[in-house]
């Protein structure tokens, strides 16, 4: 998988180097390029933003040297181009799993009030475009939610996790928060781990971990256990 990043603030994406995505690069599992957006400027102040058209506060991302940019990266229909915006659609697990499915993607990393409307009509017309959010809260740009992004797609590429059997399981928590884990000293801070994890009895610690997911999660998060949010979609027989 390709990764471009176009942004006026490349060193915001430097983590890309480190951690899970560096790995997959040294692999070649992925390839990552982060573009400085004012190499597509031509002017001797380098402009990419301006004052917004009906007036209001801040400033909004000049559609140049977008559109210069997508042209010299060979954005085309092979390519996602991922917007990060407040006003996208929620990032979820699911839409990481759609994202880890494509050969390459392509973020536009928004500054200020955002990004000039007609770059993300533009893309569409060459490209698949995704508006996503990384969730309800206010941040002052597009890189952090596109380094998240990011993890959560790599991290699903095959042959990237160390550990695929964590991935597999991550499958399958049937939609529940994750139970808590517990490592060595089995004593710390007076605080013993739970006997039945240390039981060797794999159906006792199976049953346990079911309950603590499942409690957790009523605590935690009682809307995924929703009885919509539990719908697999087979229609439910109504008496008539
Ligand atoms: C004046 C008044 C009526 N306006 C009303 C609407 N407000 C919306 C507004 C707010 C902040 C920003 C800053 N910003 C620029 C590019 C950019 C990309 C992503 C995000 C972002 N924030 N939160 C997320 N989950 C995000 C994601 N993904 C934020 C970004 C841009 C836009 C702006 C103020």
């Amino acid at each position: 998988m390709r990764l471009d990043y176009l942004t006026i603030f490349p060193d915001y994406l430097a983590p890309l180097g480190l951690s899970l995505p560096g790995k997959a690069v040294e692999s070649g599992l992925i390839d990552v390029h982060v573009h400085d957006l004012r190499e597509w400027t031509h002017d001797r102040h380098r402009t990419v933003d301006d004052t917004p058209y009906g007036g209001g506060a801040g400033m909004v991302l000049k559609p140049e040297p977008f559109g210069e940019a997508f042209e010299a990266l060979g954005v085309d229909e092979h390519t996602t181009v991922v917007f990060t915006t407040p006003s996208g659609e929620p990032f979820t697990q699911r839409l990481a799993e759609e994202l880890a499915t494509r050969q390459r993607l392509v973020f536009a990393c928004g500054r200020y009030e955002g990004i000039d409307q007609r770059v993300i009509d533009h893309a569409r017309e060459v490209a698949e475009v995704r508006e996503v959010s990384l969730g309800d809260y206010v941040l002052n740009g597009g890189e952090v939610a596109a380094l998240a992004i990011t993890e959560a797609v790599v991290r699903l590429l095959p042959g990237f996790m160390g550990n695929a059997e964590s991935l597999v399981e991550e499958s399958h928590t049937g939609g529940l928060l994750e139970y808590p884990v517990y490592t060595k000293p089995p004593v710390w801070d007076g605080r013993e781990v739970p006997m039945v994890l240390r039981s060797g009895d794999h159906g006792l610690v199976a049953a346990w971990r079911q309950e603590q997911a499942r409690r957790r999660t009523a605590e935690r998060r009682p809307d995924l256990l929703a009885p919509s949010a539990l719908d697999d979609g087979t229609p439910i027989e109504r008496a008539v």
